[in-house]
């Protein structure tokens, strides 16, 4: 029997919308199934509920305290598993109850220990030592927040609750994280210990939407949305690198590290440095990331309905042999039953609504008996595009098609496109109608898509036409033109260095670097920050590189980990360039471009005064503009934004050609794209330019990042630190504010410099100072505001007449994935020092992370603490070591006010 192409294609794309409709139960490192699995140096355990349908639940294999511990009198909604204990969610309570043993969740197990009164659960998640627990949400209070998820977490550094803005779907735990997957919008976050996870918690893919997450060592696995349902992952331990701690842990030989394969899935688990997953299109199951030498094999041509993972073994329940339970990969006990008694879910019922029966063929069941039926849920809705054509019923799913007139993907264009011809006579006039209708409509679409890309690219020429006409300058005013096309060329030349591609960072060894810095010698240190000494080195290529190596700790490393994590995602022109790293011993250095005349504040605030007046105003404002496009690039550029934490002008660097560079990542934070809540984080960065209001509220926000350039910029303007206790009024922020508002800027301009010709260039800087400096983030103008405003002053100090147009042009932010719109873009009107009064403040959400590091140094750098008492008491601390800046600080708190019965609220929720 012949088919054209296109019922090819739809019978294709059917097969894999109603596989990839099916919605089996899934079980990870720790995700909620009907089973789980248990690991660690106490033997494996393998527990399943029971396929009565009695919810108890039966546990075999070779961990004595699980087997002798298990609750079989206790029914379960689904279970968990992790390092030497299980969990389940009991029926009764809807509360967790755990059995085993694991030193960090309890000693003696039962219902997690703090428990909140009368909470329950829909999901819990074991990682490997930790578990949390989704909360149902509380529906009966009507003054309960909309629109938020509880995770309550039990176990090594995760006991507490965390609050997230937006609704939950599921939850699942690796080795000292979580993930979390948004109904709404269906995106995936992590959150958790930084330490070994700030890949798995930082690089989640930006803006992509999940079926479902599998977390497990350090990584996490997704199963995209869509017809294709591709896997993705991300995190630390399926690379190279990883495999050999792997080998090691395993006690097997150096295998073989795959890449997630294309096939479309219908579940996956994550094991400690691998994941399975079960393929949509045969069931048949495949494994990558580390796949270890030894061991029993991956199966292969055998069905399966579910996956579990335990370390570096899967267990999986297979389709077609009943009461069959399957194991692979190495470490799993060989008392490990198969078979064993558990989940089959083959019962003499018929599918329930909501459900219908898994067919292996056309008319033949997956179960052995044609008397009994294997029901799994009905999908969802119909994926965007596609509309049904009939509905779920108790033999098949609901069938979905391509909707021809809403195609947006090539998919769908190309399953609606195939040619008509090849199609029998019934099919062709099928296909003739529908072409008849639709090839009208497809190119009446086109042609008003042509029209209007054409009205909007000529409204745009002429508008910049427009805009050029009117700076054209005249030849009569040729000096001080000149000097602006000098300007301009000059600055057109640094937008050509933007490198347009991401480069990977190199990896040296050790000896390389050693031999560079001359044995790291004391003589070849350019800098000390607060966790790294920074030595200038020499490569064998003659490269001369800047060499950042932590002052052994382990908070160090942290920082030069989320340096290095960032800085390899990071480029721009006035970002500080990672050239590569080298990671020996447990010891981290990072390798950068020598900038070759040092600091911003070394500059500024050095011995050598001459260096200060070698700076003078056009150099000035021109780093201001620098740094400020860096900055602006971090907020609205990269994907997902940065908040940098510490702008300082010791973090400010200028390279030989007197360019400045934004450096020194160690404090940075990703944050989701699209979320509008601020991130929750304890206070860190550095006395004089933290943000009060991040510091009272612990409101996180890009805003923060502008307080700090708005202190850079005073300390531009005045050559004064900021915090300067030689001067009566020792804060920065609060001595030239009253001055700057009173319109005396000359009180504040750098006495050893000459005012310029034109004051009002300064004034506007100064004024842009004080806007960046105000009390309330959202009432700051954002980064491409300030950028425009410092642009202008540039052109302005450089005698332009120009001054509507930057002397920058703005689009020079190139190398992110994805570009955000500037909101002064969006703008119709920009004016000059019109910057932000009630403009949109860009909030990004992060589940609080445990506090780290706290510090405080000659630079008077703080750091967030281990604990929040820890915090106060460093904070004290720095609040007497410098005297009335703890002071200050108190009374910009009191000018920020007491916080709102909603910021309270998110204070406690958070904290
Ligand atoms: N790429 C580089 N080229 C030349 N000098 C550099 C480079 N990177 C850093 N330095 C010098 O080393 C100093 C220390 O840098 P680092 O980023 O470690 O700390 P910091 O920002 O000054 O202090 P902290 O860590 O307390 O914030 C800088 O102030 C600068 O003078």
């Amino acid at each position: 029997m012949e088919f054209s192409s296109s019922q090819f294609f739809i019978g294709f794309l059917l097969e894999l919308v109603v596989l990839g409709g099916l919605w089996l139960q899934v079980s990870s490192f720790g995700s909620m199934s009907s089973m789980a699995a248990s690991f660690g140096d106490k033997g494996n355990a393998f527990c399943g509920l029971k396929p009565d349908g009695s919810h108890t639940v039966t546990c075999n294999g070779s961990n004595s305290a699980i087997i002798h511990d298990t609750p079989a009198q206790f029914q379960f909604l689904g279970l968990t598993g992790g390092y030497g204990f299980l969990c389940g969610i009991l029926m009764s309570s809807k509360q967790p109850y755990c059995w085993g043993r694991n030193g960090h969740i309890a000693e003696k197990l039962g219902v997690p220990q703090p428990m909140v009164k009368g909470a329950q659960y829909l999901e819990i998640s074991a990682g490997d030592n930790h578990l949390c627990g989704l909360r149902k949400p509380l529906i009966w209070r009507k003054r309960e927040r909309k629109n938020t998820s509880v995770v309550d977490c039990w176990g090594f550094n995760m006991t507490r609750t965390y609050v997230f803005d937006g609704m939950i779907q599921s939850i699942s735990a690796g080795c000292g994280f979580n993930c979390g997957l948004f109904s709404q919008n269906r995106t995936a976050f992590c959150w958790g210990n930084h330490d070994a996870n700030s890949l798995a918690i930082l690089a989640v893919p930006c803006g992509e939407r999940f079926r479902k997450l599998a977390a497990g060592g350090n990584h996490v696995c997704g199963i995209l949305e869509g017809v294709n349902s591709r896997t993705v992952c991300w995190g630390r331990s399926l690379d190279v690198q990883m495999a050999k701690i792997a080998s090691k842990h395993a006690g097997q030989g150096l295998g073989n590290v795959l890449l997630p394969p294309n096939d479309p899935m219908i579940s996956i688990a994550g094991g400690r440095f691998h994941a399975c997953g079960i393929k949509s299109n045969d069931l048949g199951v495949v494994c990558w990331g580390h796949t270890f030498g030894q061991g029993t094999p991956v199966p292969s041509g055998t069905k399966i309905t579910d996956i579990v993972a335990g370390d570096y073994f899967n267990c999986a329940n297979l389709a077609e042999k009943s009461d069959q339970i399957l194991c692979w990969g190495v470490g799993f006990s060989s008392s490990l039953p198969k078979p064993a008694a558990l989940p089959r879910k083959c019962n003499s019922n018929l599918c329930p609504p909501g459900s219908y029966e898994m067919k292996q063929h056309k008319d033949k069941g997956v179960c052995n008996s044609s008397d009994t039926h294997f029901c799994v849920p009905c999908s969802g809705a119909c994926p965007y595009e596609m509309y049904q054509i009939s509905p779920c019923n108790s033999t098949s799913d609901r069938i979905c098609e391509y909707n021809c007139s809403a195609c947006v993907s090539l998919q769908c264009f190309s399953i609606c496109s195939p040619s008509p011809l090849s199609a029998p006579p019934t099919v062709r006039n099928k296909d003739e109608r529908f072409w008849s209708l639709q090839v009208p409509v497809l190119v009446a679409e086109i042609v008003f898509a042509i029209f209007l890309v054409s009205i909007l690219s000529t409204t745009a020429v002429l508008y910049v036409r427009y805009k050029l006409r009117d700076c054209q300058c005249s030849a009569t005013r040729s000096s001080k033109v000149k000097k602006h096309i000098i300007v301009s060329s000059s600055l057109q030349k640094e937008n050509s260095k933007i490198r347009p591609e991401i480069r990977k960072a190199k990896k040296f060894n050790y000896e390389e670097l050693e031999r560079a810095t001359s044995g790291f010698k004391e003589e070849n240190i350019v800098g000390k920050g607060s966790f790294s000494c920074v030595f200038k080195g020499v490569l064998k290529d003659g490269t001369v590189v800047a060499v950042k190596r932590a002052i052994r700790s382990q908070k160090s490393s942290n920082e030069l980990h989320t340096e290095l994590d960032l800085l390899s995602r990071l480029n721009h022109a006035h970002l500080l360039s990672l050239l590569g790293y080298c990671e020996e011993g447990g010891e981290i250095i990072l390798v950068y471009e020598f900038m070759a005349h040092g600091s911003l504040h070394q500059h500024l605030h050095g011995q050598n005064k001459e260096l200060k007046q070698q700076l003078d105003w056009v150099k000035r404002v021109t780093i201001a503009v620098q740094a400020a496009r860096g900055i602006e690039y971090l907020h609205g550029y990269a994907c997902p934004p940065v908040i940098h934490r510490d702008i300082k002008s010791s973090n400010i660097l200028i390279d030989e050609e007197h360019n400045a560079r934004v450096a020194d990542f160690g404090l940075s934070l990703l944050g989701p794209a699209d979320s509008s809540t601020p991130l929750a984080e304890l206070p860190a960065g550095t006395l004089g330019y933290l943000d009060p209001e991040y510091y009272r509220l612990h409101y996180l926000t890009t805003k923060s990042d502008v307080y700090s350039f708005g202190v850079l910029l005073l300390e531009l303007l005045s050559g004064r630190k900021a915090i300067d206790m030689q001067y009566e009024e020792g804060n920065i922020v609060q001595w030239a504010k009253p001055l700057i508002k009173s319109g005396d800027i000359a009180a504040i301009l750098d006495p050893v410099l000459k005012p310029p010709p034109d004051l009002a260039a300064l004034k506007k800087v100064a004024i842009v100072a004080c806007k960046s400096v105000r009390m309330r983030g959202r009432d700051r103008p954002s980064m491409d505001k300030i950028t425009t405003t410092l642009e202008h002053s540039l052109a302005r100090l450089m005698g332009s007449p120009c001054i509507e147009q930057p002397i920058l042009p703005t689009e020079v932010v190139l190398g992110s994935s994805r570009l955000h719109m500037k909101s002064s873009q969006r703008s119709s009107n920009r004016s000059e020092i019109d910057v932000g009064e009630n403009e949109d403040q860009r909030y990004e959400f992060r589940a609080p992370s445990w506090i780290t590091f706290p510090s405080v140094t000659s630079s008077q750098r703080i750091k967030s603490s281990s604990s929040e008492a820890e915090v106060d008491v460093k904070n004290n601390n720095n609040n007497s070591n410098v005297g009335s800046g703890g002071d200050v600080l108190k009374s910009l708190e009191e000018e920020i006010g007491p916080a709102s019965p909603q910021e309270r609220l998110f204070l406690q929720h958070n904290f």
